[in-house]
């Protein structure tokens, strides 16, 4: 990613701060990030945490991001008539317009926002990446040109991103899937942003599989705490403390990922070797296989799967143009 580009953060959340953290740990320069938030704490909290962060709020935020700082005199204006708050410590520096806007914002919220900052988007053709669950690549184009009768060959490309939240600790697994008009130079701008905080980067070829993204990585470390929880409580139910349980339960976690990420087995081999015949492992594994363990884990894929469609289905995220 060149590190001109100016980005854009449309909410300031544990994903947005996540990515933007890994950026800034990359060598990407504060400078060239602003966030909106609209959530005053969470605006002092960044502010804070990252002295000279360009943080927005008001009801003109999202523009302002997406537009660039007016002239220093109309900033100062649209301060003291409390349209926008700025970061006190920068308020009076001057930003470009953004070349790349991330909609970080839940995919309850993801159309009005779109709607409300459509012209400016219309008019500033950034790159739009969004990391909303669900909603989908043309309806966000709908919703950009809502109004308007521009085609999407007229409106910004959009790339939506699933990452996870082990993105907070540099260990993220994203999926990425990008419409026909993206450029190469775009593609690799939005790989370049989930790669700062995720070690496992993947492009899908149907907008579909990020709904699938979403049922395995991006909701998949609840999974794994679920599992993690189930076997600290077997432990404490089995007269262990629960410190120590807990403790034993996490390495445990940590390495087998890391068995299964360095070794060249496949995961059944893996889970092979450590299951003696007759063993105690293998008790426990049968264990689980007359539960329907595997068609448990199934099903739950599939519901996140389903859920991040339906999702899209109820708040009118669906693109309408090339489906039936
Ligand atoms: O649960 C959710 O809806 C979001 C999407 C993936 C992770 N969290």
């Amino acid at each position: 990613m060149t590190l001109q580009s100016r980005l854009a953060f449309i909410g300031g959340g544990n994903m947005a701060e996540a990515i933007f953290g890994g950026l800034l740990a990359c060598g990407y320069p504060l400078s060239q990030f602003v966030i909106s938030e609209p959530l005053q704490a969470r605006c002092d909290y960044l502010t804070a945490k990252y002295p000279g962060l360009q943080v927005l709020s008001g009801p003109q935020a999202n523009h302002l991001a997406v537009n660039g700082s007016p002239s220093v005199s109309r900033t100062q204006a649209m301060i003291t008539e409390g349209s926008v708050q700025m970061n006190p410590t920068t308020a009076s520096s001057e930003f470009a317009p953004a070349e790349v806007v991330i909609l970080a914002v839940k995919p309850q919220v993801l159309r009005s926002v779109v709607l409300d900052l459509g012209n400016t988007l219309r008019t500033r053709q950034p790159l739009v990446i969004s990391i909303a669950a669900g909603i989908e690549t043309g309806a966000i184009a709908r919703f950009m040109a809502e109004g308007t009768s521009l085609q999407p060959r007229d409106l910004p490309p959009v790339i939506r991103v699933m990452p996870n939240t082990p993105s907070l600790v540099n260990e993220g697994a994203a999926g990425l899937y990008a419409t026909g008009d993206a450029t190469a130079e775009q593609r690799h701008i939005a790989e370049s942003l989930m790669a700062a905080v995720s070690n496992q980067v993947s492009w899908v070829e149907r907008e579909s599989l990020i709904d699938t993204v979403t049922g395995i990585s991006g909701s998949g470390p609840a999974y794994f705490f679920l599992m993690m929880e189930s076997m600290e409580d077997a432990a404490v139910a089995l007269g262990m403390d629960r410190e120590t349980a807990k403790a034993l339960t996490i390495q445990t976690c940590l390495g087998a990922a890391k068995m299964a990420q360095s070794s060249s087995d496949d995961l059944k081999t893996l889970r092979v070797k450590v299951t003696s015949p007759q063993g105690t492992t293998d008790a426990a594994i049968k264990t689980f296989e007359k539960g329907g363990l595997r068609e448990l884990v199934y099903q739950s894929v599939k519901a996140a799967d389903s859920r991040s469609k339906s999702l899209a289905a109820e708040l009118g995220g669906k693109d309408l143009s090339t489906k039936l």
